[in-house]
């Protein structure tokens, strides 16, 4: 395997986005796993890395739960979601025996299997890599940023929900992208209103607006509003393609937007 100062198995990504939340709940395994969908169906090639060590969501989201990552010469080959491999998949959810198993480590332990997963997981060709960290600023996230930096530039999207409480994590959050050299790539504000699916009247049932308020004040680009959707919560329990699947739902037009953005803001 090569040295991680020449990229070794990284060498052949394109983007690497962090996904951020100041709290646990707002939506962040979420985004992560429909901007990835929404990237493929742009005809791009993503890889995920799960790095929610002690919630690892996203292989029940993608319906690849239960399966196993093998080794060969040159590290760990992910777990691919669809036949022509353009998702590719590594989380701790695959290392579990059961998988609702908890992972009681302290934080040494945890930083040595993020480091791992970075330096050894077989990507091969991808456009994005999306990390999906735990919520916070913790001791994984620094281990992330610092492990990754030496490859390529790191961008951030920052994942909020509209009330205040959040918003000043969102806030923390900035900070931490700031101190670490992250570019933030922009803000998303997840579960902002609820669009009835019998008459399509909104209800902002938690407020609206606080997370494009915020890009503005901190002169980040604010990405969008992904609504409350049940045919999200649905396909997301299900492990299915929402980006394929309910074209015409509430939230599906905010996803394809970022995506888009994100697509506009990193080529
Ligand atoms: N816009 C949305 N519409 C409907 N359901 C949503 C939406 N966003 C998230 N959810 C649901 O909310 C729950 C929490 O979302 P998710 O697991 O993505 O949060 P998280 O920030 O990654 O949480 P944690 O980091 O604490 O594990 C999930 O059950 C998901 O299906
Ligand atoms: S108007 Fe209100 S009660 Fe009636 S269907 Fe829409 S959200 Fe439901």
């Amino acid at each position: 395997m090569e040295a991680v100062g020449e990229r070794g198995n990284l060498a052949r990504v394109g983007h690497i986005l962090l996904v951020l939340s100041g709290k646990g709940g707002v939506g962040k395994s979420t985004v992560s796993t429909e901007l990835a969908l929404a990237l493929r169906h742009a005809g791009k090639k993503v890889g995920i890395l799960d790095v929610d060590l002690c919630g690892p969501s996203i292989p029940q989201m993608l319906k690849v739960q239960g399966k196993g990552v093998h080794q060969c010469d040159s590290g760990w080959v992910p777990v691919f979601v669809d036949q022509d491999k353009s998702i590719s998949l590594m989380s701790i959810g695959f290392l579990l025996e059961k998988p609702d198993d908890a992972v009681v480590w302290r934080g040494p332990k945890k930083n040595a299997l993020i480091k791992q997963f970075i330096s050894d997981v077989t990507w091969g060709d991808l456009d994005f890599l999306i990390v999906d960290t735990p919520p916070g600023t913790s001791d994984e996230h620094i281990s992330t940023v610092e492990s990754l930096r030496p490859y390529k530039p790191l961008g951030a999207v920052l994942v909020t929900t509209p009330q205040a409480v959040s918003i000043g994590d969102v806030r923390r959050e900035l900070m931490f992208c700031k101190k670490t050299g992250l570019r933030v790539i922009g803000i998303v504000e997840n579960m902002s209103g609820f669009v009835c699916p019998h008459c399509l009247e909104c209800t902002n049932l938690f407020s609206k607006g606080g997370g494009e308020e915020l890009a503005r004040h901190a002169g980040v680009p604010f990405l969008g509003c992904v609504p409350l959707d049940p045919q999200l919560t649905q396909s997301l329990e299900e492990g299915r393609d929402f980006i394929q699947e309910f074209p015409k739902s509430s939230a599906f037009p905010a996803l394809a937007h970022i995506a888009q953005q994100i697509l506009d803001r990193t080529f």
